[in-house]
């Protein structure tokens, strides 16, 4: 076919030339009506909102992941625990006693004879980094934040200004900015959740997951971190001390409730005892150990002890363990009333009578070694279990294996439970 054989076909209808130009004409007009509504609206936003620079506007969306763990005192003092402790135990979520019985306990014996003691216990296993729950939460963010950054990639948001080229200072430069933005609160103590929240706020998170570093759900774990995440964003007025605004745009909002057995956290507590049987040698015996409750919970509907039970089993039948090679127990007992059973130091006492000379112990309750792990299990019961033996004239001896805190396993374990909770968001 040649060119010439091509015609251009003259549409059925022609558009007088008036009309066309006209329906021109109304299409520029148009566009520029858009173009001068939006920068109104910008103007408008920016004029009368004061709250806009919150929400991150003129950034893209991104995701922001909270991680929650419990919180430390800010020093190993009998002030700095006095402070701490008066925030923990008021909580009703952790102590379920009338206000009116339970507060003249609290301040009249609680704060006064505890803080001290408990002082004491911290200075044991503080670093020059602080507390190691702390520390090692700090660390997870940032191990957590470069699996993300790997994954999820940069977005193009908001401008660093001056940092421009020599003469241009002033030129604001575009920032890449992670697409999913991890960030660490505390529920006691500093940072607090309603900071976390806020900063991921004002980072342009439209999309929030919050994540519990705890195990096992119950009441005085991951449901007093939503009791949290519920009051900053149910509050009504500024708040008082940081100006911050209220929640008027409320964000997609998720949260895990216990994660004690997901497959990949019973394949890294698995991979993390492996590891400890590699390099130290295999014991008869595998205590786990749990943070108790007070047993009366249970009855109030509290299925801790199931959950704990749950992974304790996941994690025996992934180790091929029998019954007669592991034991699960509960340490942490606080107050004269009946916490969870079999208690972990009487357990102990007896795993020595029964003639076991090693014991390998593990707190699958604990994402992050802290004062609970490091200070009683493998300080205090290290040495019952070795004066257990030492009463009978032999030699005794308690293995620590080390919370999963930021090993690599640990670690691939947090990104895959963000993933699957980051799912249709990305
Ligand atoms: C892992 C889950 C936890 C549960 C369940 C829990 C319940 C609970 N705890 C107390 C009292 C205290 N706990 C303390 C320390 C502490 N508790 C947890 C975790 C759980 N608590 C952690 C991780 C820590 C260590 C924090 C750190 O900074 O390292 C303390 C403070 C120390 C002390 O004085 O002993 C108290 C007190 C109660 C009453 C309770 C009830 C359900
Ligand atoms: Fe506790």
């Amino acid at each position: 076919i040649g060119s010439s054989s091509v015609s251009v076909q003259e549409p059925f209808l022609k558009v007088p030339p008036f009309l066309s130009e006209a329906r021109f004409t109304f299409k520029t007009i148009n566009a520029r009506l858009k173009e001068k509504f939006h920068e109104e609206m910008d103007n408008i936003y920016h004029r009368f909102s004061s709250s806009l620079k919150q929400y991150g506007a003129g950034r893209k969306n991104r995701v922001g992941v909270l991680l929650v763990n419990l919180g430390s005192p800010d020093a190993p003092t009998r002030r700095g625990l006095r402070k701490y402790l008066r925030e923990f135990l008021s909580d009703r979520r952790v102590i379920e006693v009338p206000r009116l019985i339970w507060k003249p306990i609290l301040h009249g014996i609680i704060l006064p004879f505890r803080s001290p003691d408990s002082a004491a216990k911290y200075r044991n296993v503080w670093t020059e980094e602080g507390s190691p729950l702390i520390s090692i939460t700090k660390r997870q963010v940032a191990r957590l934040q470069d699996i993300v950054d790997r994954r999820y990639g940069t977005v193009e948001g908001g401008a660093s200004e001056g940092e421009g080229e020599e003469g241009n200072e002033s030129l604001p430069i575009p920032m890449q900015r992670s697409r999913v933005l991890v960030e660490w609160a505390m529920r006691y103590g500093t940072p607090s959740v309603a900071a976390g929240l806020r900063k991921l706020r004002e980072e342009g998170c439209r999309h929030i997951l919050v994540f519990p570093l705890y195990p096992q759900t119950c009441a005085a774990t991951t449901t007093t971190v939503f009791d949290v995440v519920a009051q900053e964003l149910a509050r009504e007025k500024k708040d008082r001390k940081t100006g911050a605004e209220s929640w008027r745009m409320f964000p997609h909002l998720r949260f895990v409730s216990g994660y004690g057995d997901h497959p990949s956290y019973i394949k890294a507590l698995a991979s993390r005892v492996k590891r400890h049987w590699t390099k130290a040698g295999k014991r008869r015996r595998l205590v786990m150990s749990f943070h108790g409750i007070p047993a009366d919970l249970i009855k109030k509907g509290d299925a801790y002890a199931c959950f704990c039970s749950k992974t304790a089993r996941l994690l025996a039948e992934e180790l091929k363990l029998g019954e007669e090679e592991f034991d699960m127990v509960f340490q942490s007992r606080f107050g004269s009333t009946e916490w969870l059973q079999p208690y972990c130091d009487e357990r102990l006492e007896e795993i020595a009578a029964e003639g076991h000379e090693e014991v390998d112990v593990i707190c699958p309750g604990f994402s992050a070694d802290c004062l609970e792990t490091l200070d009683e299990i493998q300080r205090e019961y290290g040495e019952l279990f070795h004066q257990a033996h030492e009463k009978r004239g032999t030699t005794g001896r308690l293995f620590y294996i080390k919370a999963l805190n930021d090993s690599p396993e640990g670690m691939q374990m947090l990104g895959d439970i963000v993933d699957e909770n980051l799912q249709g968001w990305l």
